[in-house]
């Protein structure tokens, strides 16, 4: 058995690549940072270690890495008789690795069972947003691209810090790992990976792990950026931090309570599970990694927008998320490229201008005018 999978980062090669690795498939990363993919092709194994409770060393081996900008070739080659195609490249990102997944699709042999292909991305459907890229590629003379791939969205959730330097190709994470799959579309043959789940109904999942985890790890990030910290868990060992950032959390629990009929007790149990492993202090991970890409989390279907504008649709003013987006605005860290742009917006457009080119949201809805009122806010700073 065979997985592609693109992007040989932090949960490329922490999680993804573990958890196939595991289930007996050979793993070929591809990735188009050279300095790795030649570190990745020259060594015979690596280790992830899972650091915090019940911490464990687990070894990578079986794999072989490909860079997919220069030997676009051998990637399309290596789709075409794989079994599994997976990424973990980033959600802007997908678009550019669509061509290859599509030649690698159209490559196959007649009489392979359909690719797997599977985006591991934080954003809701990422898959579905990979597959219309591969769409807009098909080559229709290539026959039914829907007979020849099979696409499912899944979420994914471990914490997978940027990796400090001299680690080499190991890779340090969170003990705690879970991989949702959607079921459905692979018509009773959905692959068996240990470890993965595989539900009828995807999207309730997919929303409490990015209105949860990723909403509650941005507050954390934002709101540590600005009172001068560095690391996730030193802004959760601030009072402060702290109480905001669980604040934040107790107004996703009523959405997702009253949206997708939770039980109470249990969001509150996932809650509280989720800022235990913002604080693990064996995890090195920093507020800037964490609140990276602003523009993309400040995005309409994101973990604060997403979120704030359905509890505004029910008639709820969700405080502690606003306060989370203004905090967000002010995320001013030189080395994020978003950050940067952020900042290009809030000075050179007005605040319904920018409210609606930063979050997407219309005019009219009612989170429009306190976001932009915050942006108005924001803009005084800038
Ligand atoms: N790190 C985590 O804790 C975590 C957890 C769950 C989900 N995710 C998601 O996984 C994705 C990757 O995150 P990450 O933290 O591993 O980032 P990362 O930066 O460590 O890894 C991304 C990799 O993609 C590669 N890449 C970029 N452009 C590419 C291209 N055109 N073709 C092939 N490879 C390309 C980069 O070189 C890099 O190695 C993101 O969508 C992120 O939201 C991350
Ligand atoms: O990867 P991003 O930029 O969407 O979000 C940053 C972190 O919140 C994220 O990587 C988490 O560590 C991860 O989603 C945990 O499962």
């Amino acid at each position: 058995m065979k997985a592609v999978h693109f992007g040989a980062g932090n949960i490329g090669r922490g999680f993804v690549g573990l958890l196939l690795h595991d289930a007996g498939y050979e793993v070929v990363f591809a990735d188009v940072a050279d300095a790795l993919i030649t570190q990745l092709a020259a060594a015979d194994s690596y280790q992830v270690h899972e650091v915090g409770d019940n911490p464990a060393v687990r070894t990578v081996d079986n794999f072989r890495a490909l860079n997919s900008g220069t030997q676009e070739a051998d990637v399309v080659a290596e789709i075409a008789t794989a079994d599994i195609v997976t990424t973990a490249v980033g959600p802007h990102i997908l678009k550019f690795v669509a061509p290859v997944i599509a030649k690698g699709i159209a490559a196959r042999a007649a009489g392979l069972g359909p690719l797997q292909v599977m985006a591991c991305e934080n954003a809701i459907n990422a898959t579905d947003i990979l597959k219309s890229e591969v769409a807009a590629q098909w080559d229709p003379a290539a026959g039914s691209l829907d007979a020849a791939a099979v696409f499912a969205n899944t979420a994914v959730d471990r914490i997978v810090p940027n990796q400090e330097a001299g680690q080499g190709l190991d890779v340090t994470v969170e003990t705690f790992y879970e991989w949702v799959i959607d079921r459905t579309p692979f018509a009773g043959k959905e692959p068996v990976i240990p470890g993965a789940t595989f539900v009828d109904d995807l999207e309730p999942y997919i929303e409490r792990k990015l209105f949860t985890v990723n909403t509650g790890h941005a507050a954390a990030a934002y709101f540590g950026f600005e009172a001068g910290l560095g690391k996730i868990s030193e802004a959760m060992a601030d009072q402060d931090v702290a109480a905001d950032v669980r604040a934040v959390l107790d107004e996703t629990k009523e959405l997702l309570v009253a949206k997708h009929g939770f039980n109470r007790e249990e969001q509150e149990a996932y809650v509280e599970k989720i800022l235990g492993r913002f604080s693990n202090p064996h995890l090195p991970d920093t507020v800037t990694r964490v609140g990276r890409a602003p523009l993309r989390k400040l995005g309409r279907h994101e973990r604060f927008i997403g979120p704030a504008a359905e509890l505004a649709e029910r008639g709820i003013v969700p405080e502690a998320l606003l306060g989370a987006i203004a905090s967000a605005l002010r995320f001013n860290d030189p080395a994020d490229a978003e950050a940067v742009e952020l900042a290009k917006i809030l000075s050179a457009s007005t605040p319904d201008e920018a409210t609606e080119k930063i979050t997407g949201l219309a005019p009219g809805h009612p989170l429009f005018a306190p976001v932009s009122s915050l942006i108005e806010e924001a803009k005084a700073v800038v």
